[in-house]
């Protein structure tokens, strides 16, 4: 089980502050949303917390700033699943998925009976078996998706940041990625996404995240950040937001009039 804890994070891209006085926690057993409209900060905000670009403030977890964390020993707490990746190299599905194994391994040593049970876990969770033989560049957005995010899954690491883990799916593997993550979070992992559909964020999040301009604009439950105010000032957007339910279910109408 692991705990993120962000204090007073900033992050600087060349002359832009792009992330600014951000505090945080994140505990295990827990699924975060991380919401707010394009170019507010939250690819960012991040790869901050896997100290993939420099911040100002602390980032740790379990009490380990993550700026000082041998890169294995970060890889192997928390998984993370980056937005839009290229393939380059024309792997297999199965080893690609592999690749999720390598925080695990000695250096030139083989993948053991126990990674390899780790692989088709992942595989058969992310729904990608049937692929395990194609070639990872010559499948489509939506198969690509689904393989990257059954190789954030075999890392099993007991934290997973997925930075638009939705893009590029058809709406009933969307369901089945987001019940992955809740159920990643109901086995005690700490999990957080980053997402555009607020409504499949609302559903299966505990939490979420309202990023604008670098900021925390807004930190609750679905039901305390998805208000047709927020979302006016935030998105610009005009919406009615249905809360009788378990969670708040928003249908966008058009752009809010100046
Ligand atoms: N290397 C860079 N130098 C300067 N500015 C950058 C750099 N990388 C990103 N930015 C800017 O930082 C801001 C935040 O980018 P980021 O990718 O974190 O946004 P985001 O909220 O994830 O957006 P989206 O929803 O579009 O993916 C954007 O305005 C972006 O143009």
């Amino acid at each position: 089980m692991v705990m993120l804890i962000l204090e007073h994070v900033g992050v600087q891209l060349g002359r832009r502050s792009v992330v600014q006085g951000v505090d945080a926690a994140f505990a295990p057993g827990t699924l975060t949303g991380i919401v707010g409209p394009n170019g507010a900060g939250k690819s960012t905000l991040a790869r901050a917390m896997l100290a993939l670009v420099p911040a100002t403030g602390r980032i740790s977890i379990d009490g380990d700033a993550v700026a000082a964390m041998p890169r294995g020993d970060l890889a192997r707490r928390i998984a993370y699943l980056p937005q839009g990746q290229t393939l380059h190299w024309p792997l297999t599905v199965e080893r690609l998925v592999g690749l999720g194994r390598l925080p695990h391994l000695a250096p030139m040593s083989k993948i053991s009976d126990a990674d390899g049970a780790a692989i088709e876990r992942a595989m058969l969770r992310a729904d990608v078996q049937g692929l395990r033989t194609r070639i990872a560049t010559e499948l489509s957005g939506g198969e690509r998706a689904r393989v990257l995010f059954a190789r954030a899954l075999a890392v099993e690491a007991p934290g997973l940041i997925a930075d638009e883990p939705l893009a590029s799916l058809d709406p009933g593997h969307q369901i089945d990625v987001m019940e992955l993550m809740r159920a990643e979070a109901d086995a005690g992992a700490l999990v957080i996404a980053v997402l555009h559909d607020l409504t499949m964020a609302a559903r299966y999040c505990d939490r979420l995240l309202l990023i604008d301009d670098g900021r925390i604009v807004a930190d609750g439950t679905p039901h305390e950040v998805l208000t047709p105010d927020l979302l006016r000032t935030v998105y610009g957007i005009e919406a009615r937001v249905e809360s009788g339910g378990d969670w708040p279910t928003v249908t966008t109408f058009g752009r809010a009039r100046p």
